[in-house]
């Protein structure tokens, strides 16, 4: 569900028509639906309710500031991976206490920053990785509170790439493993256990692999309570799908009901970490139409956007609804690819998509809330767009479109002579 619908043939976000957005602000861009995104987070937070929990946004799915601004007044935690999202989190005044960091590669100086900033939890991914932490943190004369991230090794039944808990994936520590290294970690100055985590993957749209992970995380929380290692949270991470086309995911509520009955009789506090059920549905990517091209049987819609705006298609060949913004009643739709200007063949954002569109078009990719802006790159010297808030009946830029000297700022040619 989301906050973008047509009005007399014009779509809109909310109360805005998407063409006065591309007017004012050019193309490409992002626009995003605060009200979605309030929706989307306090499904999650509603449907914990009565549990002692915390949703912690996933900040790589979009770390846009307003975006962070918007959840952190609701009172969200942050999931982070990097010094940079932890920057970022707290520019937009997010609350450190709520801040958890996962991630296979933490180096020292991010976690000297998250220790100082006094987050919630490390989700340690390794015994490498927990014998620095504890190393950093008795050099500041704190214990970092720690989580240890175990591979549950289920299959998410998703894309190959974005499958992160199988045995063989480089992330977490094999549950079996799990237990010696928490018992070190008790003898460690530096480390306080706190919690148990995982995460298995994302755009996940059934129930059965969650519940399975769940259950075998709570399994081993159980026993390392039982041999007095004091687990008080779960953290599950995140990876609930969204209807791109026409899956049909759990809804948050149905997962939160599923947690409870499992968790029934347990006082541990869960931790979730969705980011792509936030903010997926709640953006969509505007483009235009720069040229119609017929070319070996094909009919091609070049347009402003790119893989270097939204990779996903590239990347997974995953399928974004592409729709216009204001429809042509008398007009017939013909079949498409979608193709932005950037040199490469893979560049494509929709493939065989029946549109009634011409030169000047506007179209909107819808979905494009989450995993767009944030892989965005300068590939082809293109600038990374605009991004726009639309809160109630106005819009916002929350962030100007790249200006073109940023492409080589920090570069200087060598020296003459
Ligand atoms: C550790 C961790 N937490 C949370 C997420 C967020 O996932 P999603 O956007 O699928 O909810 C990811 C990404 O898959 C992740 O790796
Ligand atoms: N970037 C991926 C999701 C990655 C999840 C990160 N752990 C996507 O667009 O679907």
């Amino acid at each position: 569900m989301d906050h973008f619908h047509y009005r007399d043939g014009r779509l809109h976000a909310e109360d805005v028509p998407l063409e006065a957005i591309a007017e004012a602000c050019g193309t490409p861009c992002f626009v995003y639906a605060r009200a979605t995104l309030e929706r989307h987070y306090r499904a999650f937070d509603e449907a914990l309710a009565g549990l002692d929990h915390l949703v912690c946004y996933a900040v790589k799915a979009n770390g846009n500031l307003a975006v962070l601004d918007v959840l952190a007044r609701l009172g969200a935690g942050f999931d982070i991976v990097s010094g940079g999202e932890l920057a970022r989190v707290l520019a937009a005044r997010g609350d450190p206490a709520r801040v958890v960091f996962s991630g296979v590669g933490k180096g020292e100086a991010e976690m000297r920053r998250a220790l100082e900033a006094g987050i919630r939890c490390f989700n340690v991914e390794s015994a490498a990785e927990l014998e620095r932490l504890d190393r950093v943190a008795r050099a500041l004369g704190v214990r970092a509170p720690v989580s240890l991230r175990v591979n549950p090794d289920v299959d998410p039944r998703t894309h190959p790439y974005i499958a992160t808990g199988l045995r063989e994936s480089k992330f977490g520590i094999p549950a079996a493993e799990a237990p010696a290294l928490y018992r070190r970690a008790m003898d460690m100055a530096g480390i306080e256990v706190t919690g148990i985590d995982c995460h298995i993957g994302s755009q996940l749209t059934t129930l059965a692999p969650f519940l399975e992970a769940a259950e075998r995380v709570l399994a081993l929380a159980d026993a390392l309570r039982a041999e007095g290692i004091p687990i008080r949270h779960l953290d599950l991470g995140g990876g609930l799908g969204i209807p791109y086309r026409d899956e049909r995911p759990p809804e948050p509520a149905q997962y939160a009901s599923a947690l409870r009955q499992l968790l029934a009789g347990r006082d541990y506090a869960v931790i979730l970490e969705p980011g792509r059920a936030i903010a997926g549905n709640a953006g969509v990517l505007l483009t235009r139409v720069e040229y119609v091209k017929e070319q070996g049987g094909r009919r091609y819609l070049i347009v402003d956007a790119a893989m270097t705006e939204l990779i996903r298609p590239a990347l997974y060949d995953a399928w974004h609804e592409i729709v216009p913004v204001r429809l042509r009643p008398d007009a017939e739709p013909v079949l498409c690819d979608v193709a932005g200007p950037v040199c490469e063949s893979g560049d494509f954002l929709g493939r065989g998509r029946r549109l009634a569109a011409a030169e000047g078009d506007l179209l909107a990719v819808r979905s494009a809330g989450a995993y767009g802006f944030v892989m965005a790159s300068n590939y082809n010297g293109r600038p990374r767009p605009a991004e726009v808030m639309v809160d109630g009946g106005r819009f916002h830029v929350v962030r100007e479109r790249e200006p073109v000297e940023a492409l080589w700022a920090g570069e200087r040619t060598l020296p003459r002579g």
